[in-house]
């Protein structure tokens, strides 16, 4: 039989179960995909917000990454919240030294209810050393601005937002359109470094069940390019089962309830995506 692939999560510790750490490992067992995963940080969290945090030391996440690179074979990695600089520094260490590919780069900033989980100071350590190593940046809106420094109005403007992303070393990007305004379809756009772009869409659903929409579609993203797929392959999937899991909402918590995760299995998914390239 062959062996079950391998990927890795760096990130931090949800403990309401919706985003970070648990969204990512509940993704990726639907997936199909054997997960491990490096914790950056807990947070104290639930549907309402972020109430505390508390960062790994340095050599806790270094040990963390040795432990993985020393014994697994990774096929795919993701990164979500890292908080501060020398953890970033950690990780992108930690990636060259085992060689990891197909390294989505989650640049997660801020969570629903306004906490930050990226320090201020922390962004340029992003940009210089992580998303060089990036296959793919997944940033909302809000987080492309301020890794571009641009601000997004229209579709040209989108389209130099991801260019100056890209321009960091990233060889791709997909700008999520969870807060666009348009009320009936979400686009998220693809830009590589090529030159090539796309557009994967979808319909907007109008629900507040959306804590975690952002680690879970990286984290479907992170299973699909594991398990060799395509680019938009991978992407179209992504989107598919974001989609199922806002679909089907479970109605846990009185904030901004998670997504269902086991939605994409377990529910008649309608084929509601489409790529435009
Ligand atoms: N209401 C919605 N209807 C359909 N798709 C959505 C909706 N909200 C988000 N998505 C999709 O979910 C994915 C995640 O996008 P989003 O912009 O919400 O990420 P995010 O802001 O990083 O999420 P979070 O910070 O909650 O983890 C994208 O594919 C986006 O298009
Ligand atoms: C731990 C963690 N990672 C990421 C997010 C972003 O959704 C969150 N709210 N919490």
């Amino acid at each position: 039989m062959e062996m079950m692939k391998q990927v890795l999560t760096i990130a931090g510790s949800d403990s309401g179960g919706g985003a970070g750490i648990q969204a990512d490992i509940k993704t990726f067992q639907e997936l199909g995909v054997y997960s491990t995963s490096v914790i950056t940080a807990v947070t104290a969290q639930n549907t309402q917000g972020v109430t505390d945090i508390y960062p790994m030391a340095r050599n806790a996440v270094e040990k963390q990454l040795d432990a993985i690179g020393t014994d697994f074979q990774i096929a795919a990695l993701k990164t979500g919240m890292l908080f501060q600089a020398d953890i970033i520094e950690a990780t992108a260490q930690g990636i060259k030294k085992y060689d990891w590919q197909n390294v989505v780069v989650d640049p997660v900033m801020i969570a629903k209810g306004g906490a930050s989980l990226l320090q201020k100071e922390a962004v340029s350590a992003l940009i210089k050393h992580l998303l060089p190593l990036a296959t793919i940046v997944t940033p909302n809106i809000p987080e492309a601005e301020v890794l571009s420094g641009l601000e997004i109005h229209d579709s040209i403007s989108r389209l130099r937002v991801a260019e100056r992303i890209i321009a960091t070393g990233a060889k791709a990007v997909v700008i999520k359109d969870g807060h666009g305004t348009n009320r009936f379809f979400t686009e998220d756009f693809y830009l590589d470094y090529l030159g090539d772009s796309m557009i994967i869409r979808s319909p907007r659903i109008v629900t507040n069940q959306t804590h975690g929409t952002g680690c879970t579609f990286s984290a479907a993203l992170t299973a699909e390019l594991a398990k060799g797929k395509k680019m938009g392959e991978a992407l179209y999937t992504a989107k598919q089962f974001i989609y199922a899991a806002l679909a089907h909402p479970l109605h846990i918590g009185s904030g901004h309830g998670p997504t269902n995760h086991a939605a994409y299995n377990k529910a008649a998914v309608k084929e509601v995506v489409q790529l435009v390239k």
